[in-house]
């Protein structure tokens, strides 16, 4: 626990998870670390199935991992009290995705703030409970609240039922929150102002983030300032602060998703040139490739290099970013997982390695 704003947070070292699935052990994910303290955020992101979900309930200490350790606090969770346990439990608070799934359809707004509420304030009076019940609904933008504190769950939009999830979240004032693609199931019209109350209480009531998105362009805007962790097959193959990956990433992989990011300014796209994978397929936790998982679809793969061991993540020392570090690996806080790049975080020029003598363009 380095950073003094780690005293609130949480951290993930090492962490690997497998799932027995009939006679095989699948690993969905595998030695994750990642650190959010008070008002930060790290974003998680990659593609269906690389292992988001799983890494975000081990954070709000949903399920244990096979290897690995949370900390909270400084403390490792899994060997806490059971009082001490529920308190991380009550201090890490996970925001799904379907918020429709996650509210109890016979349920007031009312009541469904109100049970935690009580339950965390044991002497709460009713009206004392509903009077805090409007003011989280304010927060999220739900007003007048007394409109919205009889509605059931049905009787609302999308966009406003996960409003009421993250005031339920809210009611027991946690230090994390882990919000698993918050977004991805509200109307696109509505999802900018959800981000903005997410990004409030983040902001002005100092409330860390694990941020789990698919999408890269959600990821950029609500990661920025903090840092992002991009996943592929169950493994962290780049992390770094979301500035600069989103500048400049590195890794293959990353490269490659980012290229799929519409570009704000059509000037860029016309003088891009775009990478392009080897193979569009995404190769089964079931039958894993050897060596770099992404080698199969990777332009720079090299035969004998890439499918002979899985590259680690290592630091790399910035030269060449935008923050230019002349303080070493550590200074930059990038790490990549790819064999091919060098310690300055360079790939060698796309041409001269193709495999199979396919020309692929980079920018
Ligand atoms: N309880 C489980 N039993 C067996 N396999 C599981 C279990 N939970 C997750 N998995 C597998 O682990 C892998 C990672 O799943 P996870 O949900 O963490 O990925 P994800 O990146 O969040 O994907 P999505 O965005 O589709 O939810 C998947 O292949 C999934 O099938």
């Amino acid at each position: 626990m380095a950073r003094e704003s780690l005293r609130e947070g949480l951290e993930l070292e090492g962490i690997s998870r497998s799932f027995r699935v009939g006679s095989r052990e699948v690993w969905a994910v595998q030695d994750v670390s990642l650190e959010v303290g008070r008002g930060e955020t790290f974003c998680l992101v990659g593609e269906s199935g690389c292992g988001k979900t799983t890494t975000g309930r081990i954070a709000a200490g949903l399920i244990r991992p096979t290897r690995g350790t949370v900390r909270f606090r400084g403390d490792d969770v899994w060997r806490l009290s059971r009082e001490d346990f529920a308190t991380f439990r009550r201090s890490v608070q996970i925001i799904h995705q379907n918020p429709y799934a996650s509210l109890n359809p016979l349920h007031s707004v009312e009541h469904i703030l109100a049970i935690p509420l009580q339950r965390h304030h044991p002497g709460l009076s009713r009206r004392e409970a509903r009077q805090r019940a409007a003011e989280l609904l304010t927060m999220v933008g739900l007003t007048p609240p007394g409109e919205f504190l009889p509605k059931l769950p049905h009787q609302l939009s999308g966009g406003q039922r996960q409003r009421v999830s993250i005031a339920r979240s809210m009611t027991v004032e946690p230090s994390v929150v882990v919000a698993d693609e918050p977004v991805s199931m509200v109307d696109v019209s509505l999802r900018a102002g959800i981000l903005k109350v997410l990004e409030r209480l983040r902001d002005e009531a100092g409330v860390g983030f694990v941020f789990i998105t698919h999408d890269l362009a959600v990821a950029r805007y609500f990661g920025r300032g903090g840092s992002i962790g991009v996943m592929y097959l169950g493994r962290m193959v780049e992390q770094g602060p979301t500035e600069e990956v989103v500048a400049r990433p590195i890794h293959p992989y990353t490269r490659i998703l980012l290229d799929a990011v519409a570009e704000p300014d059509p000037a860029r796209t016309r003088t891009r040139r775009r990478i392009e994978p080897r193979s569009m397929d995404v190769p089964s936790l079931l039958r894993m490739p050897p060596g770099c998982p992404f080698h199969p679809r990777c332009p720079w793969y090299e035969p004998g290099l890439c499918d002979a061991s899985v590259p680690p993540l290592r630091a790399i020392s910035g030269r060449g970013s935008r923050s230019a570090s002349r303080e070493g690996p550590a200074a930059s806080g990038r790490a990549v997982a790819c064999h091919r790049v060098d310690e300055s975080g360079e790939l060698p020029p796309m041409a001269a390695v193709a495999p199979s003598g396919q020309q692929v363009s980079v920018r």
